[in-house]
């Protein structure tokens, strides 16, 4: 068979210390993706025509039909773009954001992805609105809604909260990092490589306090760990998979994943539906480890919120575990 961008021996840079198995990939009228999906595990779903309506979609296409709205582009330094929540920022007065971003057309963005010249890296990243041109709202409203709205009530999903239009250039990278939403991942255009990791494996990803602006995402990096400080990295275990055009991913939320958009295989196109969680009934034991991340992030707000001044959280977390619960 001609051999696949997706077969593991192409283009699967292994990050040192971190073991991996194959995402399954299964077809969409394949029950085994639904169990996947219903027991909260990844799976890459091949041709469900999610966003079938939007395969047609590349640069020049948006560049017509985008219409002249403006679109947040994220720039960074060194092409990875760790999410910060602007909110957070006066918590940590020595933080200083790893990424900037401007509003510009979609027709700036896509010259300037054309421009081989560029040092920085450039990363479009959009809730699909109203603003769009008519071409491409019929494209949305093409996309196969019964797909993912079937998805949502047999799982029990919250309701779908926004849709994201991810442009990226070649080589970008969105480190590990956990969303709170459930999300199905449509892949339009070019390659994206994942590495998903079990909520479980919070020990060995040592997320940044819940105040700090990097909030959710890991502290390791990933290029060059330190095993001094995150000595349980090297005990990774997750998932990879290369994610391609008609893909649909299942990021089961609080699931962690790094995202690199291939080197040499052009800009990515993505499209992304969030879903709120679930609402939690009755709480049912053993609790999963997601709940148990729910559970942590709860009380170390309720800590922060009620000790007020963040500088006095590193002495009170320890003074209540060190050598009690170690
Ligand atoms: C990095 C970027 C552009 C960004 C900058 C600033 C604020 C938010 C975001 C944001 C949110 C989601 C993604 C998509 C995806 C990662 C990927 O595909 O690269 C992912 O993590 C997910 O679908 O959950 C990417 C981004
Ligand atoms: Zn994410």
């Amino acid at each position: 068979m001609a051999s696949d961008i997706r077969d593991p021996i192409q283009g699967s840079k292994n990050y040192k210390h971190v073991t991996t198995a194959p995402i399954p990939r299964l077809e969409y009228k394949d029950p085994r993706a639904e169990e996947l999906i219903q027991s909260g595990q990844p799976v890459i779903i091949t041709d469900s025509d999610l966003v079938g309506s939007a395969y047609h979609w590349n640069l020049d296409y948006l560049c017509a039909n985008l219409g002249n709205g403006l679109y947040t582009v994220y720039t960074s330094g060194n092409g990875k773009f760790k999410y910060y929540d602007e909110k957070k920022v006066p918590n940590v007065p020595s933080f200083q954001p790893p990424t900037s971003h401007t509003d510009m057309t979609f027709q700036d963005f896509a010259s300037k992805l054309k421009r081989k010249d560029n040092s920085d890296w450039i990363y479009l990243q959009q809730p699909l609105n109203d603003t769009v041109g008519p071409r491409i709202e019929l494209d949305f409203k093409g996309f196969n809604w019964d797909f993912a709205y079937r998805q949502m009530k047999r799982n029990r999903w919250g309701p779908l909260t926004s849709n994201l239009l991810l442009v990226g250039m070649a080589g970008v990278v969105t480190p590990a990092h956990y969303d709170e939403q459930e999300n199905l991942f449509a892949q339009i255009q070019g390659y994206k490589r994942f590495l998903l990791f079990h909520p479980d494996q919070f020990e060995c990803l040592y997320p940044y306090p819940i105040f700090h602006p990097h909030d959710r995402q890991s502290q390791v990096d990933f290029d060059d760990p330190d095993l001094k400080k995150f000595p349980q990295f090297s005990k990774l275990k997750g998932y990879e998979g290369i994610v391609g055009p008609k893909d649909v991913l299942y990021i089961p939320m609080y699931w962690w994943h790094q995202v690199e958009s291939l080197e040499d295989h052009g800009e990515t196109i993505s499209c992304t539906f969030w879903f709120k969680a679930a609402p939690t009934e009755k709480v049912v034991y053993p609790l999963n480890a997601g709940q148990k991340v729910a559970i942590m992030r709860n009380i170390e707000k309720m800590i922060a919120d009620t000790l007020k001044d963040n500088k006095n959280m590193p002495h009170f977390m320890r003074t209540m575990v060190q050598g009690r619960y170690s």
